[in-house]
């Protein structure tokens, strides 16, 4: 599927940015990547490989890569978004002074501003301005998965139904199935909240709760995700959808995902600076927990997932405590209404 777009800039060469340069790479003439280090950027220029991440994978010969960002902008009619959520505003706010206004944008980055309580788009929107222009791309999408051609499905939002449809062609292939979406808040917060309930999840693996456990904890994560999104104004819908339940069963069950096999190592001491260090790669779920907890304080919606996870990761109580404050609780209906 062609799309309009002929030279489009990928901003982040992480696992996400790399395997996604692949993917719109089909659908564009040249790709650009940027990447921070001259070293990953002169690799990807020379041979076509990231040695960071995905390091296997050979990208398509019309990927390039440079580490100035001015370089990356320059002549992009399309800027995909994909570096870590803490560093979106500090890079969007130098790529704005080379990015054209009317250049749509889509942001892969899952993750809610702290103190601010930002969704991505409205962040990327502040700094790089006509916030009409930026959409949103989220689903089940392991980067292990995707470079490898593996199938997998996402959803595109973006308040502009025609933008919507113009970045799906961006991203469509067979293997990597595209929809569109209006609700932008639904998706940004499901792609940022399903990362909390994926380090609980895996601190239960890790404290050797059963798949009955665990399975309570999603759906149960996900009746959470949807009284957030109702109260920031998202369709709860959206949460039944691929950046919904999607996207939370990929990340609670896969051995890809950073924040599940964090939180299985979070039950056995090992720390999120620990983690991140070993293994190179951002545990987004653990600053969401901060994030959305800030929000939910906020706002007074009830996320007992989320203050857990917040409990363990920044008030110095053990998952098992925890765990036990969890089953404490007192029972109720299943569907309390969405606040
Ligand atoms: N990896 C995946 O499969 C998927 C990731 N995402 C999202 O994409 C976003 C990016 O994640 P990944 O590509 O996985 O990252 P990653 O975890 O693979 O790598 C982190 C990257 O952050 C970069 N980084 C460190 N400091 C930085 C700074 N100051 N400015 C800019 N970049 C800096 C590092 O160079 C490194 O390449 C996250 O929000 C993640 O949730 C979304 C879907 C799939
Ligand atoms: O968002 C993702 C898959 O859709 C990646 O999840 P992790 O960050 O937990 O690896």
């Amino acid at each position: 599927m062609a799309s309009e777009f002929r030279r489009v800039a990928v901003i982040g060469s992480g696992s996400w940015g790399t395997a996604a340069a692949g993917l719109v790479a089909r659908n564009s003439d040249e790709v650009c990547v940027w990447a921070r280090t001259v070293a990953v950027a002169d690799s990807i220029c020379e041979r076509h490989v990231n040695p960071k991440h995905l390091s296997d994978y050979v990208l398509p010969e019309n990927v390039v890569a440079t580490d100035s960002l001015e370089g990356a902008a320059a002549g992009a009619d399309c800027i995909v978004v994909a570096v870590p959520s803490a560093f979106v505003r500090g890079v969007m706010h130098d790529l704005a002074p080379h990015a054209d206004q009317s250049c749509p944008v889509v942001v892969l980055t899952k993750g809610v501003e702290g103190g601010s309580h930002k969704l991505m788009t409205d962040v990327v929107a502040d700094e790089l301005g006509n916030p009409s222009r930026v959409a949103a791309l989220s689903g089940p999408n392991h980067a292990e998965e995707i470079w490898q051609g593996m199938v997998s499905a996402a959803v595109v939002a973006a308040g502009d139904a025609e933008l919507a449809l113009r970045l799906q062609s961006l991203f469509h292939s067979k293997t990597f199935r595209t929809y569109c979406s209006s609700d932008l808040t639904g998706v940004e917060v499901c792609a940022a909240a399903k990362n909390v309930v994926a380090i609980a999840c895996g601190a239960c693996a890790g404290n050797g709760m059963g798949d009955n456990a665990l399975a309570v904890v999603m759906t149960r994560g996900l009746a959470e995700i949807s009284r957030i999104v109702a109260a920031v104004g998202g369709d709860p819908m959206t949460c039944m959808g691929l950046a919904g339940m999607g996207d939370l069963v990929a990340t609670c069950t896969s051995p890809h995902s950073r924040n599940r096999s964090f939180g299985e190592l979070l039950s056995r001491g090992v720390t999120l600076a620990e983690y991140e260090e070993r293994s190179g790669m951002v545990v987004e779920g653990a600053r969401a927990a901060q994030s959305i907890w800030e929000l939910a304080s906020e706002l007074s919606i009830e996320t007992p997932l989320t203050n857990a996870v917040h409990a363990v990761l920044y008030e110095n109580i053990g998952a098992t405590e925890a765990f036990d404050l969890l089953l404490e609780r007192s029972p109720r209906q299943e569907f309390y209404g969405l606040r």
